[in-house]
C-alpha cells in the first residue's frame, strides 16, 4: 500500500525568519488540529534559505522537510548549489527534482536531473521528482510517448526496488501558478498513464510502488476531486496553501478521501 501524501512547494514566497517562523507554527497547528497524521507523509519544501527553521519546528514531529534542490554530487566545485550533505545535517528526508522552474529558468538538463536522482537514491532520501511538465496539453498516445521518453532518461542507469521511496509529482506546465488546476480527468488518466509507462520501463510490482502525486494550482476548492483516483496519491500544493487554514482544508479533503479508499 503506498502511503498518501501532503506535499507543499514555497518556492521562494515565503522567505525570511520570522515570516517562515509564523506561518510553520500556524501549520503545524493547522495539521495537528487535523489528527493523527502516521499514515500519512508530510512532505514541505521551504524557501531553501529557511530550512533551518523547518527544522527547529518540525524536527521530532511527523512533518518531514526538504530542498527544492541539490548539486549534482555530493559536495565539490558546484557554486551556488545547495549540498545533499548540509540537507542530511539539518534533519532534511525528502528532495525535489526538476521542476519545471529549474528546468526553464535554470536550464537543467535531463542529464543533470538523472544524477540528482541517483544521488538522493544512494544517500537514502526520498526524491520527489517533477514530471510531464510539457508546454501543450498531451494526452492519450502523445502523453504516453513523452512520458516514455522523459522517465526513460530520468532513471537511466538507475536500478529502483520497490523498497525505494519514490514520488513523482505530475505538474504540466500549462496548469502551474494559473487560476484553475488541470482539468480531473486530464489528471486522473495521465496518472494511469505514468503507471503504465512505469510498469513497462520497471516492471509491475516495483510500477505499483512508486507515490504519483498532482501538482499545478491544487486549491481547497479542486483538492477533493483532484485525489479521488486510487491513482492520485497525493497532492503537491503551491500558492493556495499559503493560508494555513486553506492549506488545513485541503489536507483535510486528502486524509478523507485516501482514507476513505
Ligand atoms: O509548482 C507547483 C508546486 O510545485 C504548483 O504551484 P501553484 O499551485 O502555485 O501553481
Amino acid at each position: 500500500m503506498r502511503r498518501p501524501i501532503i506535499a507543499m512547494n514555497f518556492k521562494n514566497y515565503i522567505n525570511t525568519e520570522s515570516e517562515t517562523t509564523t506561518l510553520f507554527k500556524q501549520m503545524k497547528q493547522e495539521l495537528t488540529s487535523l489528527g493523527n497524521l502516521d499514515d500519512m507523509d508530510v512532505y514541505l519544501f521551504p524557501s531553501m534559505g529557511s530550512l533551518h527553521v523547518a527544522r527547529d519546528i518540525f524536527e521530532g514531529s511527523s512533518i518531514s522537510y526538504g530542498s527544492q534542490n541539490i548539486a549534482p554530487e555530493k559536495n565539490g566545485a558546484f557554486t551556488g548549489e545547495y549540498s545533499i550533505e548540509s540537507l542530511i545535517d539539518i534533519g532534511g528526508d525528502v528532495v525535489e527534482i526538476g521542476h519545471y522552474e529549474r528546468i526553464t529558468l535554470f536550464n537543467e538538463s535531463r542529464e543533470l536531473i538523472n544524477k540528482k536522482i541517483k544521488l538522493t537514491l544512494e544517500n537514502e532520501l526520498t526524491p520527489l521528482i517533477c514530471v510531464g511538465s510539457e508546454e501543450t496539453i498531451l494526452e492519450g498516445n502523445a502523453f504516453k510517448e513523452y512520458m516514455q521518453d522523459q522517465l526513460k532518461s530520468y532513471f537511466k542507469g538507475i536500478i529502483i526496488n520497490e523498497t525505494d521511496n519514490i514520488v513523482l509529482a505530475y505538474e504540466p506546465a500549462w496548469a502551474i501558478g494559473k487560476k484553475e488546476a488541470a482539468p480531473v480527468e486530464i489528471v486522473h488518466n495521465n496518472h494511469r498513464l505514468i503507471r503504465e509507462v512505469l510498469s513497462e520501463l520497471m516492471g509491475e510490482q516495483v510500477a505499483q510502488s512508486i507515490h504519483l502525486i498532482y501538482g499545478g494550482s491544487v486549491s481547497k476548492e479542486n483538492a477533493g476531486a483532484l485525489v479521488a483516483s486510487k491513482e492520485v496519491d497525493g497532492l503537491f500544493i503551491g500558492r493556495f496553501g499559503h493560508d494555513p487554514k486553506n492549506f488545513r482544508e485541503i489536507s483535510k479533503e486528502i486524509i478523507m478521501k485516501k482514507r476513505s479508499e
